[in-house]
C-alpha cells in the first residue's frame, strides 16, 4: 500500500536532507542546478520512488524522465527498477528524447497529413555529408541551383523545418526543401533522420491540441536530466507539450559539465525553463564522490568557467582524503610516461589489496587508439590487463559494444545462467523480450509470457554451456536462438539505436568478436561474464564517454597541445575529467608532445591550487 508522504525514506545508504530533499517532494516545477558527484541522477530515482511509493503519481499516471544520451537514459531505469517495486517502475519511463519523439511518431503517425506521413515500417537513416553530396548529385539534373549549396550547408537547409506542401510560392530553397522530403518519405520504406522525426514529432504535437494534451495528461510528473545537453529542436519539443499543462517538471543539470556546445546546446537553458514553467532553480551543494581535495580543487578551477563568482560545493565525506590525491608528472617522453602510468598502478595495486585494476581509468580527449599502441607493452609486462574502451570493433567502439542493447540482453542470459546477479539481469532478459515481442508488462499476460520466454532462453543457455568453457563454445548458437529472425526485424522497429537491418546485423557481429576476444583464455562463465564487463582491466577511455562514471584513481593523460586546441569547451572537458576521481587525480605531460600552450592556464591554475608537478624518471 501506499507510504504517507510524511514517512516516506529514502533509500538506505542514500542520504536526502535539505535542498534535495525538497526537490524530492516538490509539487511545482523547479531547476537544479549541480556540480558533479552532487548525486543529480540519485535524486531523480529518490523522486520517481518518492512519486510512486506514496502514491502522489497514481496509476494510471506515468513519470516520463528524459534524458539527452542513451547512457544516462538507461542509468536512471536501471536505479528505478532497483528502489521500487516492478508494478511501480513500470510507470516510470527513462527515455531519450529521440527515442520519445519516435514514440510520438509511432503512435500517432496517422495524425500527420498525407503528404508528411512516413510508411509505417519507415527507416531511421544518419545522413552524412557523403550523403547529401550524393543526393545532390542524383538530383541535379532536374534542379541545377542544387549547387548552390555545400552537401552540409544542404542537409542543414532540407532538415531545417517540415515543408509546407500547400504553399502556392515557392522560394528556391523551398522547392529544395520539398524535393529532399517528398523523396525520403517516398523511399520505400520512408528514410527518415533524427532531425526529420523530431520535426514530424513536433508538427503533430504542434497541429493536433487533442494529442498534446493527451501525452501531457499520461505524464503528471516529467524529469529532465543532464538538462545543460539540451538544444533548441529538444527543449521546443517539451516545451510544446508541456508549457501551461498541469504537468510538473524538474529539470537536473550542471552547466560547469556542459560539452555538447558544439551539437547546440543552449547556453542559457536554465533560464529560459524558469520562465517557461515558473520554474524556481535550487542548487545542490554536495559532492558526494569525491575527497575534500579533489572537491577543493574542483571549486578552485570553476573560477574558470563562468565570470560569475562560482558557488562552492563541499565533500560531503568524512574521511581523510589520501597525502598524495593530487599529483602532476612531467615525463621527458611518451615511452616514460608509459612505463610511469604501468609501474604506479602495480605498485598501488601491490600496496592496496582493496584496489582493482577496474578502480584506475586513463582518460584523454583524443586519440585514445594511439595510447593503448603506447602503453599495452608496458602493462603487458606488468601483467596488468588494459582495455581501450574506444577500440572500434565492427560499427561499435567497446564503450559502445558495453551499453548495446543485444550485448546486454546476450549477456544478460549468460548471467542468469551462471547466478551473477549484478546489474539486474533478469530485468534486462524479460524488457528485452517484452519489447522485440511486443508484451505489454502492466499486464498478466504479457508479464507471464515473457517470464515464460525469458525461462526457457536461460534453460537453453545453460544446456548449451555447461559441459563448455568460453573458448570452446560458438556464441553463434546462442544468438541464433536468442535472436531468430523475427525478433530482429523487430528490433529494428523498437530500438531507434539499430538504423536499419544492416546495421543490427553488423552490431551483432561485433557483439560476436567482442566475445570471442573475451572468452579467450577465460577459463570459466564467471570470468568471461567479467571479461565482458571490463573487470579487472585499467580503461582507457576518452573524457566524453567518461560523463556520468566514477573511478578511484584518475590517469589524464596527453594534456596537452595535441589535445587541446583552445575550443570554447575545453574547461568543460577538462572539469569533466576531474570530477570522475574518488581519491586521487594524476595529470601527466610529456615533453615530447605538441607543448603546453593551450593549456597553459590550466596548468597555472592547478599550480596555484597546490598541483605539484614534479618530473618523473
Ligand atoms: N544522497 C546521496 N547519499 C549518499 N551517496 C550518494 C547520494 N547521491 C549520490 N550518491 C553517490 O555519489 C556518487 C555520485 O552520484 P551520481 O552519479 O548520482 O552523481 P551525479 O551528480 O549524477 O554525477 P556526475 O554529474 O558528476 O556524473 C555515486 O557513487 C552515488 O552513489
Amino acid at each position: 500500500m501506499f507510504v504517507k508522504p510524511e514517512d516516506w525514506k529514502p533509500t538506505p545508504g542514500i542520504a536526502i536532507e535539505g535542498t534535495a530533499l525538497e526537490v524530492v517532494k516538490s509539487t511545482s516545477s523547479l531547476s537544479v542546478l549541480a556540480g558533479p558527484g552532487a548525486g543529480k541522477t540519485e535524486l531523480l530515482a529518490q523522486r520517481a520512488t518518492y512519486l510512486l511509493n506514496t502514491g502522489l503519481c497514481p496509476n494510471p499516471k506515468r513519470i516520463l524522465a528524459v534524458a539527452f544520451k542513451a547512457d544516462a537514459a538507461r542509468n536512471l531505469q536501471e536505479r528505478v527498477g532497483l528502489r521500487c517495486d516492478a508494478q511501480e517502475a513500470r510507470r516510470f519511463e527513462s527515455l531519450t528524447l529521440h527515442a520519445f519523439a519516435k514514440r510520438i511518431l509511432d503512435q500517432f503517425r496517422e495524425a500527420l497529413p498525407e503528404p508528411l506521413r512516413p510508411s509505417p515500417d519507415y527507416k531511421i537513416i544518419f545522413p552524412n555529408r557523403d550523403f547529401w553530396a550524393e543526393f545532390q548529385a542524383e538530383q541535379v539534373g532536374d534542379h541545377p541551383d542544387i549547387h548552390a549549396f555545400n552537401p552540409t550547408q544542404f542537409g542543414t537547409l532540407v532538415q531545417g523545418g517540415v515543408p509546407d506542401f500547400n504553399a502556392v510560392e515557392l522560394t528556391a530553397r523551398d522547392r529544395l526543401r520539398h524535393l529532399w522530403w517528398k523523396t525520403a518519405l517516398a523511399h520505400k520504406p520512408s528514410q527518415i533522420s533524427f532531425d526529420m522525426m523530431m520535426l514530424l514529432a513536433m508538427h503533430i504535437v504542434q497541429t493536433q491540441p487533442l494529442v498534446q494534451k493527451a501525452i501531457a495528461g499520461t505524464y503528471t510528473y516529467v524529469f529532465l536530466d543532464e538538462f545543460q545537453d539540451v538544444t533548441r529542436q529538444q527543449y521546443d519539443l517539451i516545451r510544446r507539450i508541456f508549457k501551461e499543462t498541469p504537468s510538473v517538471l524538474t529539470a537536473v543539470g550542471d552547466t560547469n559539465q556542459a560539452i555538447m556546445g558544439w551539437a547546440g546546446a543552449l547556453p542559457d537553458i536554465f533560464s529560459t525553463f524558469g520562465e517557461d514553467f515558473g520554474a524556481e532553480n535550487r542548487k545542490l551543494l554536495f559532492n558526494y564522490r569525491s575527497n575534500s581535495k579533489i572537491v577543493a580543487l574542483i571549486n578552485d578551477l570553476s573560477g574558470l568557467l563562468t565570470d560569475e563568482p562560482p558557488v562552492p560545493t563541499e565533500s560531503a565525506r568524512k574521511d581523510d582524503p589520501p597525502p598524495d590525491a593530487l599529483e602532476g608528472w612531467v615525463f621527458k617522453t611518451r615511452d616514460a610516461e608509459g612505463a610511469g602510468i604501468s609501474n604506479f598502478i602495480k605498485a598501488s595495486l601491490e600496496e592496496n589489496p582493496e584496489l582493482r585494476p577496474h578502480d584506475f581509468v586513463i582518460l584523454t580527449r583524443l586519440y585514445a587508439n594511439q595510447l593503448e599502441d603506447r602503453l599495452l607493452l608496458h602493462f603487458v609486462s606488468s601483467g596488468i590487463r588494459l582495455r581501450n574502451e574506444a577500440r572500434q570493433i565492427g560499427p561499435l567502439a567497446i564503450q559502445d559494444i558495453v551499453k548495446d542493447p543485444v550485448f546486454l540482453f546476450l549477456t544478460a542470459l549468460l548471467k542468469m545462467a551462471y547466478g551473477v546477479r549484478d546489474g539486474s539481469p533478469f530485468q534486462v532478459c524479460r524488457d528485452t523480450i517484452a519489447s522485440v515481442e511486443g508484451l505489454d508488462l502492466s499486464t498478466d499476460r504479457g508479464a507471464a509470457r515473457s517470464l515464460r520466454l525469458v525461462q526457457d532462453l536461460v534453460d537453453f543457455t545453460i544446456k548449451v554451456t555447461k559441459e563448455k568453457t568460453p573458448a570452446d563454445f560458438d556464441i553463434a548458437q546462442l544468438i541464433s536462438v536468442a535472436l531468430p529472425d523475427d525478433r530482429r526485424e523487430r528490433l529494428t522497429r523498437v530500438y531507434a539505436d539499430y538504423r536499419n537491418r544492416a546495421y543490427l546485423e553488423a552490431v551483432i557481429e561485433a557483439c560476436a568478436a567482442f566475445y570471442n576476444e573475451s572468452a579467450d583464455g577465460a577459463p570459466d562463465w564467471r570470468t568471461l561474464i567479467g571479461n565482458l564487463e571490463g573487470r579487472d582491466a585499467v580503461k582507457i577511455m576518452t573524457i566524453h564517454k567518461s560523463k556520468g562514471l566514477e573511478y578511484h584513481t584518475v590517469i589524464f593523460v596527453e594534456f596537452n597541445d595535441d589535445a587541446f586546441w583552445k575550443n570554447a569547451d575545453d574547461v568543460n572537458v577538462f572539469f569533466v575529467a576531474l570530477s570522475r576521481a574518488r581519491e586521487r587525480v594524476r595529470f601527466t605531460l610529456a615533453l615530447d608532445s605538441k607543448g603546453f600552450a593551450n593549456v597553459e592556464r590550466f596548468l597555472t591554475k592547478l599550480q596555484e591550487s597546490g598541483v605539484n608537478f614534479k618530473e618523473v624518471v
